[in-house]
């Protein structure tokens, strides 16, 4: 089992810049902050790629670490098919319980306080699988801003059903974005948040 999450966080370095060594040129960005304050994880559901790209302006704008939501049996074409009423996703989104088992999980989640949760609209919603991304951690303490991309549709009740599978956290109004959006659209909904990121 191993976790996703790569990105840095600015704490993985092994580097002891402290007491000068010889290595005079080379030396880090001095302007870089150590760890501390908000940490933040970009954490996103896409079956074709495309919340996948918003979930990476997100995390490389703030230098967060992302975690992808990947699927035990992944989704195939015709399983994303929603004209057919008997497809994998239909029929999971037929049922509010339905609980699709993800692959893998994260180890350190109690290390994060802002949680960006990204999906996909299906039939309105958010997919099953996200449902069982909330209900396998304890965010409580946390906050958590979701955003989607759709066809069209807007966040609808998506995030508001989210919420209820969890308690103790604070959620954010949540947002739809659109796949073709540029790294500075993304960043302008994300610093107009009012999150204090640490610096
Ligand atoms: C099963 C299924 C249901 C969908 N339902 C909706 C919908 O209700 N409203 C909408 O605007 N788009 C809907 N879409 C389109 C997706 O929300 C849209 O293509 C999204 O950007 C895909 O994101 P992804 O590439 O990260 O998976 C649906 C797509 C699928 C596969």
């Amino acid at each position: 089992s191993e976790k996703n999450i790569s990105q840095e966080s600015g704490e993985e370095s092994t580097d002891t810049s402290e007491g000068q060594t010889n290595e005079s040129e080379n030396l880090e960005n001095p302007d870089i902050p150590e760890e501390q304050g908000t940490k933040v994880l970009v954490a996103y559901f896409s079956a074709t790629n495309t919340t996948q790209g918003i979930a990476e302006h997100i995390a490389n704008g703030l230098s967060a670490d992302i975690y992808e939501i990947v699927p035990e049996e992944p989704y195939t074409d015709a399983d994303l098919n929603y004209n057919d009423n008997n497809s994998r996703t239909t029929i999971e989104m037929n049922d509010p319980n339905a609980r699709p088992a993800i692959s893998g999980s994260i180890e350190n989640m109690e290390e994060y306080d802002v949680l960006f949760i990204g999906f996909p609209i299906w039939w309105g919603e958010a997919p099953r699988i996200v449902s069982t991304f909330m209900e396998s951690y304890d965010f409580s303490g946390k906050t958590i801003v979701p955003f989607c991309t759709s066809g069209g549709s807007g966040m609808g009740s998506s995030a508001a059903n989210l919420e209820q599978l969890t308690s103790g956290a604070q959620w954010l109004a949540g947002q739809r974005l659109n796949g073709s959006d540029s790294q500075d659209t993304v960043m302008e909904w994300v610093n107009g948040l009012g999150l204090d990121f640490g610096e």
